[in-house]
């Protein structure tokens, strides 16, 4: 039984972390968070602080897919002894959440821009930018992984009140349920209301198009001096290097996730990485009336509504349904691993007492 430091729970760990990384933390290893890497330099940040590791190298030899390295957001179990010297990453706890695009090539592999997010705030700009068909394939992406989303929508300042209206009831009116957050970086209108959603201990990134201001409302967000403080120099074996950090600890005590893959995610994840056979469904769910709906017995379940109106193929439902309980059931087992060895533990308790050996 591995214990992890409460402080962690400040950069989002929490009891599910807790359970899923019973199995793979050894004893004398601790746990740290990514927050950066830089080909094989990472970044991590625990209690202690900041510190730059490396991969193990079995870890390394014995890894095979893209997607399985650590990635920012990634917890690790790591060695680390304190000193200057790098610490040495053994594993990767299982993600909460992911976004991930796939990689290049006719392959089914998948490339990690991030993991355990919370929120994907969904930028569109009021003006060019704004488009509820693609609004819906990043709904898609990001509900894929697990997250769940905001819809910022930017630039008010360029339109009037009712042309800001008339695109929100297109997003209403396109049965998005999601919430939506209108705001301008120029007049600074809307902000707030970002701000107040930010929790203290939960991970955000911005997801959305060049241009649609994502930069200009993260600044905003965390002031210039934190950005300006962005890069982390660090010399080890011999090396200089420089890593920018993408994870950033707000000030309130949120954290947002800013990387290079998130910006080219706009492109390239919403655009072409639609290749899941589930996509409409994914998009009807998004229209449930309740977030963790099941779509098997719900009311308000856009997905059944679908089905009996037709316009779901029923043998496309059963299919995704039959689907989702394997991969439930992958989860289960994971589950009944742990209780049977609780209760193994009990067995060896009470085979002891019936031995005698507990008593004096
Ligand atoms: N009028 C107006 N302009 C804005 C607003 N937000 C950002 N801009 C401008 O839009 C341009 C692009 O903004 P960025 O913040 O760089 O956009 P981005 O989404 O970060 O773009 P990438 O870095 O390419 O992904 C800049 O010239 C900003 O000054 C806004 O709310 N209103
Ligand atoms: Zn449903």
């Amino acid at each position: 039984m591995i214990s992890v430091s409460e402080q962690l729970n400040q950069f989002g760990w929490n009891e599910w972390f807790d359970a899923k990384a019973q199995e793979i933390i050894w004893a004398g290893h601790r746990v740290a968070r990514v927050v950066a890497v830089d080909r094989e330099q990472l970044l991590v940040i625990d209690e202690s602080g900041e510190y730059r590791a490396k991969l193990a190298g079995r870890f390394l030899y014995t890894t095979e897919r893209p997607s399985d390295f650590p990635c920012v957001g990634d917890w690790v179990s790591i060695q680390y002894s304190g000193s200057d010297d790098f610490g040495i990453i053994h594993d990767v706890v299982p993600r909460k959440s992911f976004l991930r695009r796939k990689a290049a090539g006719d392959t089914i592999e998948y490339q990690m821009i991030a993991a355990n997010i919370d929120v994907a705030l969904i930028v569109q700009s009021c003006q060019f930018d704004f488009n509820v068909n693609r609004l819906e394939r990043y709904l898609v992406m990001v509900r894929n992984g697990q997250v769940d989303p905001v819809v910022l929508l930017t630039k008010t300042d360029l339109i009037s009140p009712e042309t800001l209206q008339e695109l929100i009831d297109e997003i209403k009116n396109a049965g998005i349920t999601t919430e939506v957050i209108a705001l301008s970086n120029i007049t600074g209108e809307g902000v707030n209301n970002v701000r107040d959603i930010l929790q203290s201990g939960k991970t955000y990134s911005l997801l959305g198009s060049s241009g649609v201001g994502k930069s200009t409302l993260i600044n905003q967000l965390i002031g210039r001096q934190i950005l300006e403080t962005k890069m982390v120099s660090g010399t080890g074996e011999g090396r200089h290097t420089t890593v920018r950090r993408e994870l950033i600890l707000l000030s309130n005590g949120a954290m947002l996730i800013d990387n290079p893959g998130m910006r080219e995610f706009g492109i390239m994840g919403a655009e072409e990485g639609m290749g899941d056979s589930f996509a409409d469904i994914y998009v009807l769910a998004s229209k449930c009336k309740y977030r963790d709906c099941s779509h098997s017995n719900e009311k308000g379940c856009a997905v059944l509504a679908a089905v009996e109106e037709g316009s779901l193929h029923r043998a496309h439902y059963q299919n995704f349904i039959k689907l989702r309980t394997e991969s439930e059931f992958h989860d289960l087992s994971y589950l009944e691993k742990r209780n049977k060895d609780k209760a193994f533990g009990r067995y060896i308790k009470s085979a002891k007492k019936d031995l005698g050996i507990n008593r004096k």
